[in-house]
């Protein structure tokens, strides 16, 4: 399975917000998407998802145009993690996660909705809250029973038939976890991939892009800037021309192993 975006633009008030995109991710990768504040990341995450319709071009997944599935068909072969994924009702976290199977697997009973929705609480650390109202969450533990309601959307859908999971699109899932949470959570997307999965994130940790993904796309000024391996794409230049830290602020070092970033001249430093 493959979703590919085909010239894909979105343009609003005579600004290109995302210019010309072309690109495409594979099932079984994982893609992370890189670039400046205000660069056009989110946008094109949503343009992928088939919930922003391109002003320029289009966007195709499983091999046809992603206008032409049905809300369940499309709900079964992509889930969108927002950055925000505001909460106005009263569920438990079990209800909410099992919820994210109603359109992508209409037929799955509720007793088996339910029972996965318990793995996947427990998947992201979340099994002794289950029955807690999702009001009642933290920042962090909010992000995370999204991230397993998305899950939950994509698993339901395969569960039983043999088909990989769908692709998985999360929208900087890591900005409100701890350091052992981040590592769940992109260990997480990192399994989906390997499932047979695609994984798009978007994601600000140019370390923690490196580690995880196999493919870095860089976004600069709503055009894609370059893409590749993260030991081609995590360059000096890239810190330079892209984030603007000129006089080597930041360091990136790219070893034998994994292209690591550190910063360098800090006002701190004597
Ligand atoms: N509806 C809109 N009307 C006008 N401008 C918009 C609209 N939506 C987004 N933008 C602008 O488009 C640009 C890209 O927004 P987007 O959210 O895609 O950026 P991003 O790369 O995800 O940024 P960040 O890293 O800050 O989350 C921003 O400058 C934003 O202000």
């Amino acid at each position: 399975m493959k979703l590919s975006l085909r010239n894909a633009g979105w343009r609003v008030r005579g600004q290109d917000i995302v210019h010309e995109a072309s690109l495409n991710f594979e099932a079984g990768q994982m893609t992370a998407i890189i670039g400046p504040n205000g660069a056009g990341k989110s946008t094109l995450l949503r343009l992928a998802s088939g919930l922003l319709p391109p002003t320029s071009g289009d966007v195709w997944i499983d091999g046809a145009p992603i206008t032409r599935f049905s809300s369940a068909c499309l709900a079964a072969r992509r889930a969108m993690l927002m950055q925000d994924s505001p909460l106005r009702a009263q569920f438990s976290l079990r209800e909410l996660v099992a919820m994210g199977g109603r359109i992508s697997a209409p037929f799955m009973s509720t007793s088996v909705r339910l029972e996965l929705a318990g793995q996947l609480l427990e998947r992201v650390g979340l099994a002794a809250f289950s029955e807690r109202d999702v009001m009642d969450l933290s920042g962090g533990e909010r992000q995370r029973v999204h991230l397993a309601r998305v899950l939950m959307q994509l698993e339901a859908a395969a569960h039983g038939n043999g088909r990989p999971p769908g692709f998985l699109l999360l929208d900087e899932p890591i900005s409100a976890q701890d350091l052992s949470r981040q590592h769940l959570v992109l260990n997480l997307a990192r399994a989906h991939a390997l499932a047979g999965g695609g994984v798009v994130v978007v994601i600000h940790d140019l370390n923690w892009a490196a580690a995880c993904a196999d493919h870095i796309v860089v976004m600069h000024e709503g055009a894609i800037y370059a893409q590749g391996p993260p030991e081609q794409v995590l360059t000096n230049a890239l810190a330079s021309h892209v984030f603007g830290l000129e006089d080597g602020r930041v360091r990136m070092h790219v070893g034998s192993g994994k292209p690591y970033v550190l910063p360098h001249d800090m006002m701190c430093q004597s």
